[in-house]
């Protein structure tokens, strides 16, 4: 099996988002093979750029400021209109994650914004694959998704502390690692197809 990357693209103000995107990392780094590097959108340096265009998968992380992904994390997407032009990330796995201060507070919009940045660049978007969790009168607010989203990891941190709930770092490992898992699947079968 050859090794596969894959590149944390997120955005973080307060550094809440920013400890999900090492939570996503830590998650994808679990599969043997599997090279992992994240960057700060806000800042991308050539070898960052050279990085995202390397990689097999690209995870995108923001937090969900005003119902949409961050001022910063927009910049980003469009300094990448020159990639969706020449079709260079075609083809890449991509998923996302987004943390914002209540429960909802409209992360859902900022996922689907996600997903179609992955879309436009042709990309192969992967899915939570977790069932929701805390919604029956005997599961947890512990539980994995406990949020509840399906397209990609959500979290919810209180805008007065620093601190992660640990169901949303697991979520977030969970999704890092299921990508990298269909990342080498994916990586394998393209191995076969152009034998
Ligand atoms: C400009 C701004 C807009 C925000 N808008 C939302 C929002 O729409 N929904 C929400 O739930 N929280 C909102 N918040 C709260 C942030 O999502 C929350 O503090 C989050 O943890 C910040 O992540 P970060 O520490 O990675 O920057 C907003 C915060 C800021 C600064």
């Amino acid at each position: 099996m050859s090794d596969i990357s894959i590149v944390i693209a997120s955005h973080s103000g307060y550094g809440h988002t920013a400890q999900i995107a090492i939570a996503v990392a830590d998650g994808a780094a679990s599969v043997a093979g599997t090279h992992v590097h994240r960057v700060d959108v806000a800042a991308l340096g050539d070898a960052d750029w050279e990085l995202l265009d390397a990689a097999d998968a690209i995870i995108f992380g923001t937090p969900t400021y005003m119902g949409t992904a961050s001022g910063a994390f927009h910049a980003f997407a469009e300094a990448t209109s020159k990639r969706w032009s020449t079709r260079a990330w075609s083809d890449k796995l991509a998923a996302g994650f987004t943390n914002s201060g209540s429960m909802s507070g409209d992360k859902m919009h900022t996922l689907q914004y996600l997903a179609l940045l992955a879309a436009q660049h042709g990309m192969l978007w992967v899915s939570l694959g977790l069932l929701p969790g805390w919604n029956t009168t005997t599961s947890s607010i512990e539980d994995d998704n406990r949020l509840g989203f399906y397209l990609g990891a959500g979290a919810q941190s209180f805008n007065d502390t620093a601190a992660v709930h640990d169901a949303d770092l697991n979520t977030a490992r969970h999704l890092g690692r299921r990508v990298a898992e269909h990342t080498h699947v994916r990586s394998a079968g393209l191995a076969v197809a152009v034998r």
